[in-house]
């Protein structure tokens, strides 16, 4: 069956298509340079609503495993591949990435040469774009509000570790908490929407979760958070890093294409030491606009010199665009966890930094 993927400015893409489809889907179009990697970034709760395309020619060889989700479902609106592979190849392969998609009706198409998708992308910047069996045009309208979809409502807990976290979720992914835990942290895992149950539990530190979308989606619960952050230690993860800027009265800004990929050379900017990171991002904090606060920039990013974390002078506050968590991608960066986990005093946060 032939499939389009149609994108904003006319650009149509002729493919196969998963099936029959009746309806187009629309969404967000986004690249992702990885040659592995697929299973986490379709389960990346920061990926909600978006299409997609990955640049690697090969996908789906090794398939799905029950070990790599970052949630429990897919979470993109719509996958693009060149060749997805029909046979897997790997001991803990429980479904091939096809049958998996299908599963879950996640529309996908192939035989598209995804690297002439990335280079429009690169060149007129990312864009809405719509799937359907023929050549339409997306509706202009951007999605807005991801975060509402993506987080988990409820609270949970893991691990028994003696240092206690709380994840303000976002749309976390699994790997932030499960590296947390491997670290002897016991988390608790709450929605953003109930930040006062922070005070109840009083733990030793804050982690802000990644997530998708628009960080000002958050803009209301801004108060909120800078009140927590100033009260416990806390690590900002990629959207929590950039709610970290807009609390302290920095802006962010849309970038023309996002990071997508799992070799983004990272720069400390105090060592001049550089890290390969996994990234998964379209906005960024605006660097002129951290003039007028007390936040410091830590690492930027090698390639394009955009901000990639930021530091507070005098209270333990520590962010990060890139994931430290990896997930997929180089685990470089993940003595960031460990020096947030290791930084944190041994008495609670209130009382200490109030
Ligand atoms: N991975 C993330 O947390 C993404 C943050 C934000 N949604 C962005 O696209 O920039």
């Amino acid at each position: 069956m032939q499939g389009f993927l149609t994108l904003q400015e006319g650009q149509s893409y002729q493919g196969e298509a998963s099936s029959d489809w009746q309806k187009p889907v629309e969404g967000e179009v986004v690249f992702f340079t990885g040659m592995t990697g697929y299973q986490e970034v379709l389960t990346d709760p920061s990926y909600k609503g978006q299409i997609v395309v990955f640049t690697y020619p090969l996908i789906g060889n090794y398939g799905i495993n029950e070990d790599d989700f970052e949630s429990e479902e897919p979470q993109v609106n719509g996958v693009v591949m060149l060749q997805c592979a029909d046979t897997v190849s790997h001991y803990q392969a429980t479904i091939s990435l096809k049958d998996y998609l299908k599963k879950w009706n996640v529309p996908f198409l192939t035989d598209v040469d995804t690297r002439e998708i990335t280079k429009s992308i690169r060149s007129e910047g990312t864009c809405q774009g719509a799937l359907a069996k023929e050549s339409v045009l997306p509706s202009d309208k951007e999605l807005m509000g991801q975060i509402y979809q993506a987080y988990n409502p409820i609270t949970t807990c893991h691990g028994e570790g003696k240092k206690h976290i709380v994840v303000i979720d976002f749309g976390y992914k699994s790997s932030i908490v499960e590296q947390l835990v491997e670290k002897e942290a016991k988390v608790t895992v709450i929605p953003f929407t109930n930040l006062s149950d922070v005070y109840k539990l009083n733990p030793d530190g804050i982690v802000l979760s990644n997530g998708p979308g628009d960080p000002k989606d958050a803009t209301k619960y801004l108060a909120e958070i800078k009140e927590i952050l100033e009260a416990y230690p806390s690590l900002g993860i990629c959207f929590g890093h950039q709610i970290i800027a807009l609390a302290f009265g920095a802006d962010t800004k849309k970038l023309s294409f996002g990071h997508r990929g799992a070799n983004h050379p990272v720069k400390d900017v105090q060592s001049g030491r550089i890290f390969i990171t996994s990234q998964n991002h379209n906005y960024v904090v605006d660097e002129e606009s951290l003039n007028d606060t007390v936040l410091e920039v830590s690492f930027s990013n090698v390639n394009d010199g955009s901000v990639e974390g930021l530091l507070h002078p005098s209270k333990p506050i520590l962010s990060a665009q890139f994931h430290p968590e990896a997930n997929p991608g180089p685990e470089d960066a993940l003595w960031l966890i460990d020096e947030f986990l290791t930084d944190i005093p041994s008495k609670k946060g209130v009382q200490v930094y109030a």
